[in-house]
């Protein structure tokens, strides 16, 4: 067997002079030093040594169980290994029956991950990132970047990364489609990469998630999480509403989708048949018990007629309707705009911050279809008059107990120039792609919000949206609970149950 070491180095050619042809050309090849045998076997075995070493510190846990149960067999013979192997088996099948939360979080999920990263991530990782150019070759050598964790959810596996020195996080979002594909995903989001920082909190050690430069999570999305509608949630009490996050669907990972209302703006924008009464609805259904004990007011502005008029009993009982487009609504919201005014000189240098009271309760004001009272209505002057009021109260309303919750279906500037008094935007199933941005954020699509990508079949995609909360810049994915008319005419009945409309029948 011939051993030798090359250079292959651009310019650390050298001239072969074995040429029998005195007038050929000179021949360049790369120079080739022969090492001793001895060396090159010497060098290998260390190679193999420090392989074997480092899968079996990976894989610590079950070498050692393996070792141990090997060398009770070899004591005692193979009968005590096999009990406990047994044994083991009957303790992890209790435990999953009994405690199966705690069960998937300890074991399966653990397990799952291993298996995916071996099966899945670890096997096609070179090829794929090749293909998707995302590895750099230098001195032909290949340089990949390197997974260094993979955690999974129910409907989602995480994968952290180690991007190459250089690389950025947009260049992964750009070749999101392919690593889908490549790993057999429905669709893959690039998220900020993190580090555990460990702390000392009053005498207990906890752990915590910073932003980690060079690394990436890449979200792999198995299966919607989202496809199955979700009934309307139950009603709380009044001591368990947070007005700094009401609970009206769920997120992507399972969790509650809380929308803050407190001291913010809310504007959903969706296509039509997206689902932006699911969200309005599921709202003051959450705040319901509030609105009962008198601590909060909805405000609802119907120019369409439709949504809101379910529940106009239970808005004019305690709050206020309107769906008069010859000024009626307009009145409604200089009304609030009015009232918004009085409360800000009356708490000015008195009321830091604002909690509701039967005084001053909470206001919410609804407009169901914005672009109807800044751009549709016929007359300017309304027109004029809606976009003063939406901006008094969207400008200095946070502060003192106004929320103005506003849904149009076109996200165009030309439509809804107020659109960014809105600090928190919801974006439900929109026609074009260009309007996730104009919604969200610059950027966000590219960072995951597929809004143009929503089902538009009702039981799948309505209600979907994408969020952009405070503490990240990067959208997720939501759905709100589905109140249905049924559920409204409950709600209608237990607020007015004296009621006689058709419609609370
Ligand atoms: N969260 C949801 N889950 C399941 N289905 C929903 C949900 N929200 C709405 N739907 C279904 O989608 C249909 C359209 O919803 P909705 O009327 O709320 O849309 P919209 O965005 O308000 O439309 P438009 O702008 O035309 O009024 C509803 O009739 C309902 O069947």
């Amino acid at each position: 067997m011939a051993w030798e070491f090359r250079k292959t180095g651009p310019g650390e050619n050298v001239a072969v002079e074995a040429q029998t042809d005195p007038f050929a050309a000179p021949k360049w090849a790369p120079p080739v030093w022969h090492m001793p045998e001895f060396l090159v076997l010497a060098v290998n075995v260390v190679r193999v040594l420090v392989r074997v070493a480092v899968v079996l510190i990976r894989n610590i846990v079950p070498v050692s169980a393996a070792s141990a149960l090997a060398w009770l067999g070899h004591r005692f013979g193979w009968q005590l290994p096999a009990a406990l192997v047994v044994l083991v088996l009957l303790a992890v099948g209790a435990w999953a029956v009994i405690d199966r939360p705690s069960f998937v979080r300890c074991i399966g999920r653990p397990v799952r991950a291993r298996w995916r990263l071996v099966r899945v991530y670890r096997r096609d990782w070179q090829p794929v990132l090749t293909t998707a150019g995302l590895s750099r070759t230098h001195k032909r050598r290949e340089y990949l970047p390197s997974i260094v964790r993979v955690c999974c959810g129910p409907t989602c596996d995480r994968v952290l990364v180690r991007m190459l020195k250089g690389q950025a996080p947009d260049a992964w979002e750009k070749v999101a489609p392919n690593l889908a594909h490549g790993f057999g995903a429905q669709l893959v989001r690039v998220r900020q990469g993190t580090a555990n920082r460990w702390y000392w909190d009053a005498g207990v050690l906890r752990v915590r998630q910073v932003p980690k430069p060079g690394r990436i999570w890449l979200e792999f999305v198995r299966k919607d999480a989202l496809a199955v509608p979700m009934p309307a949630l139950p009603l709380l009490e009044a001591s368990e509403v947070d007005l700094r996050g009401v609970v009206i669907g769920r997120q992507e990972d399972g969790s509650p989708w809380r929308l803050r209302l407190l001291g913010t703006h809310v504007l959903i924008a969706g296509a039509t048949g997206a689902g932006k009464g699911s969200i309005i609805w599921s709202t003051v259904r959450a705040l319901l018990p509030l609105i009962l004990a008198g601590l909060v007011e909805v405000w609802a502005v119907d120019p369409k007629r439709m949504e809101l008029s379910f529940g106009r009993a239970l808005f004019e009982r305690y709050g206020r309707y309107c769906d008069d487009p010859t000024g009626g609504m307009v009145k409604l919201l200089e009304d609030a705009a009015t009232d918004m005014n009085e409360r800000a000189a009356e708490f000015a240098g008195v009321v830091r911050s604002f909690t509701p009271s039967h005084r001053h309760p909470f206001r919410v004001v609804i407009v169901d279809e914005l672009a109807f009272l800044t751009a549709y209505c016929p007359e300017r002057d309304l027109r004029k008059r809606a976009e003063a009021a939406l901006a008094v109260l969207t400008s200095q309303g946070r502060s003192v107990g106004y929320c103005v919750i506003g849904a149009q279906q076109d996200a165009r500037k030309e439509v809804n120039n107020l659109r960014n008094l809105f600090p928190d935007r919801i974006a439900l199933r929109l026609d074009e792609s260009e309007q996730v941005d104009m919604v969200l954020g610059d950027g966000a699509r590219d960072r995951g919000a597929l809004a143009d990508q929503i089902s538009p079949v009702p039981a799948i995609g309505a209600g979907v949206g994408f969020v952009r909360l405070e503490t990240s810049p990067d959208p997720i994915r939501v759905r709100a609970a589905f109140v249905d008319d049924h559920d409204i005419r409950h709600m209608v009945t237990l607020a007015v149950p004296d009621d006689s409309t058709p419609d609370a029948a």
